[in-house]
């Protein structure tokens, strides 16, 4: 008897997207398996921002397919992937500025996950308690620090209670201990059972948490395995040019 073949939480496939006359990505394939951690390395303009975009609905593809749990999503809007399990944090963290922490994260709850009444507020008092928000939930999100800010972001994400969370450079511009923060609730999410998709320059942190890395250039995807013999394939040193990693 063979044994069953799990369906991959989420699959691209010859994946292409344009704006204009610019190919941003061209025959992207990537399968994601429930409960993996994939981390997205590349130089900057590579399309990795453009690969979420397409994963989580934000921006439409050119030609190809993304599917969800065996779903066909790719028409699908970015609300209605939302509500079918897909969260994303994104680059550059734009809290309301004037509205508590809270009260952002609740906002994830109810407009990203289609929460309503007491189940939003729970879902959201568990994304500030798991990223560590909590004692600072009835603060302004305006005056919060750098490391706040990424931290709200994830929990924004969180809020909508995802099984694929799509992560964008979250640990940018952070000290290292504040990055070992952000890894530590990276780690404790993909204990949980989330399936992570992490875009992240800062390599040293991913390669904590990820099963798996893919290296993403011009468009394509050039190296996809094994963090470590992914970080020191040829191929990778080729495209950081000078021959680093990161
Ligand atoms: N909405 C858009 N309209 C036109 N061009 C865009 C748009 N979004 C992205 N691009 C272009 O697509 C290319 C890829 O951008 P993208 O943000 O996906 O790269 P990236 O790999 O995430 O880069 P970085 O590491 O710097 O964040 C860039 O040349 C960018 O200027």
């Amino acid at each position: 008897m063979t044994a069953p073949v799990l369906q991959p939480l989420l699959e691209v496939e010859n994946l292409a997207v344009s704006f204009g006359a610019l190919n941003v990505l061209e025959d992207v394939e990537l399968a994601v398996p429930r409960g993996q951690a994939v981390g997205i390395v590349g130089p900057n303009g590579a399309g990795k921002s453009t690969l979420l975009s397409a994963i989580s609905g934000v921006e439409p593809v050119t030609r190809g397919t993304v599917r969800l749990g065996g779903r066909d999503v790719t028409r699908a809007s970015a609300a209605q992937r939302c509500r079918l399990g897909v969260g994303r944090s994104f680059q550059i963290p734009r809290p309301f500025g004037d509205l508590t922490v809270f009260e952002n994260v609740l906002v994830g709850a109810q407009r990203g996950g289609g929460l309503r009444g007491t189940h939003a507020r729970e879902q959201a008092l568990t994304a500030l308690e798991t990223t560590g928000m909590l004692p600072v939930a009835n603060k302004p999100a305006g005056g919060l620090p750098l490391l706040g800010r990424k931290r709200l972001e994830l929990a924004r994400a969180l809020a909508t209670a995802p099984e694929l969370l799509l992560l964008d450079e979250i640990a940018g511009g952070l000290t290292e201990s504040e990055a070992d923060e952000l890894v530590g609730t990276v780690l404790s999410l993909k204990e949980a059972g989330v399936t992570i998709l992490w875009i992240e320059h800062v390599v040293k942190a991913l390669v904590q948490v990820v099963d798996r890395l893919v290296c993403l250039a011009y468009g394509r995807i050039r190296v996809d395995g094994d963090p470590h013999k992914v970080l020191a394939s040829p191929e990778v040193a080729e495209v950081y040019l000078g021959g680093t990693t990161a």
